[in-house]
């Protein structure tokens, strides 16, 4: 009988000529599918940059079916393969999909060998072990030096798989997005509390400091009514100003200033921060409904600014689980940018800009450059456009993108002037 644990290992290799496999490499992916049948014509590129130095790569697809587990197999994983692998073997993230199909992406590694290495690779590919089943596959240069076959190995878990014959790897067309968008919902950005806590609940066995956040969480049992004061949500990537400008506002209109994520979780945070993204971004969410509980409460008073708040969630997680150019962004008007259904939404969100140079500038007077976000800076650059074209294309409220790069008065009385066209403070 097939075990629980190697049903989707099952599914995935009865899949395999429906898939596309992605390569993340020097900023790219590259794609590719394989086939039963030989055929001529040129191999993809993955395999045709590799083909100058290397005889044979690997692929690793992490194969589990409880997702908390299954993300931090992954990292699990990584781990393991970066401690033991020979100096001669790149690593590079690998993922795994059906195109256009909602939840089926896979995530695994992919790394190439030198001859010399291989029987050392071989031994820990055949003694390694992980929470999760792993599919592992090889890929070896075909007599003609072009083609490259992909062999799937006989590992502990896909044991009970019908092993198919030998496969070819060929090119495949790039999707119209990036295959992480296909997981993006629920996985790296939340849209409802319930699905975020469910996340947070199911680590309380594996990371005990989830329970203490889960503690410190609203009863969503009590609908709260719309708070009477305006609620004005300052936006806007590290160093552009928020700091500087919600403390501003705070005292010029006699408000008060809260964050999200909210100073009740500030002990937790640094842990979070090592986790996966779908524990990180769980966190991160939640943290986002208890600000709007003290939203809630303070709004009955007096005006609220927010410094960060569900923008930064979303806007960041998309960012981050979808690589490359701006185009492999979902596109404007995706469900993925929709605000949370069950979220107190401010009446007004500001996003403040300024440019590269002058942010890189103000961090280093802050005393907080890092000199590693220089040397990628062509990295850098396209990951700071995705985030604010992911911040630009949220709705339900869309930011207002205001100029910081002025004097920090100007930028005050900039944004007091849309305060008052909006809420008539
Ligand atoms: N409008 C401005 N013009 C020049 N420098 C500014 C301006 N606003 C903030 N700064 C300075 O830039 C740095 C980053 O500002 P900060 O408010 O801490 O940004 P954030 O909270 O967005 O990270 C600080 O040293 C701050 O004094
Ligand atoms: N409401 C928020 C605030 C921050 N974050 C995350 O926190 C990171 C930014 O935090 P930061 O320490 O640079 O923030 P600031 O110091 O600029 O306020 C990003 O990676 C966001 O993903 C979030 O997800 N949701």
């Amino acid at each position: 009988m097939t075990s629980r644990m190697a049903r989707k290992t099952v599914s995935v290799v009865s899949q395999w000529s429906s898939r596309v496999f992605s390569v993340e490499l020097d900023g790219s992916s590259h794609y590719f599918a394989i086939q039963e049948k030989r055929a001529g014509g040129e191999a993809p590129g993955i395999f045709r940059l590799k083909a100058q130095r290397y005889e044979r790569c690997y692929s690793l697809l992490v194969c589990g079916e409880d997702r908390v587990r299954t993300a931090r197999s992954y990292w699990e994983l990584r781990d393991k393969l970066t401690g033991h692998l020979s100096p001669g073997c790149d690593l590079s993230p690998m993922t795994s999909f059906l195109p256009n199909v909602k939840g089926s992406l896979i995530r695994g590694y992919f790394f190439s060998d030198n001859s010399q290495s291989r029987g050392q690779t071989e031994r820990l590919l055949q003694t390694l072990t992980c929470s999760d089943p792993v599919l592992v596959c090889s890929y070896s240069k075909c007599e003609d030096g072009q083609m490259w076959r992909q062999h799937l190995w006989p590992a502990a878990d896909t044991q009970l798989v019908e092993m198919p014959t030998d496969y070819y790897v060929v090119p495949s067309e790039p999707p119209a997005y990036h295959p992480s968008v296909l997981n993006i919902i629920n996985s790296d950005v939340f849209y409802s509390f319930e699905e975020a806590h469910e996340v947070l609940e199911k680590c309380g066995d594996i990371i005990p400091e989830a329970k203490s956040v889960v503690e410190l969480l609203p009863n969503r049992a009590e609908a709260r009514s719309k708070p009477d004061f305006p609620v004005i949500v300052i936006e806007g990537l590290d160093a552009t100003g928020k700091t500087t400008l919600t403390e501003s506002l705070r005292d010029t209109l006699g408000a008060v200033l809260l964050r999200s994520p909210p100073q009740c979780l500030a002990p937790w945070r640094a842990r979070f921060d090592r986790e996966p993204p779908l524990i990180r971004r769980a966190f991160y969410a939640l943290g986002n409904y208890i600000t709007a509980e003290q939203i809630g409460q303070q709004g009955m008073k007096t005006p609220v600014i927010v410094d960060r708040y569900w923008h930064s969630t979303a806007a960041y997680a998309i960012a981050t689980a979808v690589t490359g150019p701006l185009s492999n962004l979902p596109a404007e008007g995706s469900e993925v940018y929709r605000w949370p259904s069950d979220l107190l939404k401010p009446t007004l969100v500001v996003f403040l800009t300024v440019d590269p140079e002058e942010r890189k500038r103000r961090l280093r007077n802050r005393g907080l450059g890092k000199t590693a976000e220089e040397e990628e800076l062509d990295h850098n650059q396209l990951f700071r456009l995705r985030v604010e074209e992911a911040y630009r294309r949220i709705i339900g409220p869309a930011c207002i993108a205001v100029d910081a790069s002025p004097s920090a008065d100007q930028v005050l009385q900039q944004v007091l002037l849309l305060i008052r066209g909006k809420c008539y403070l």
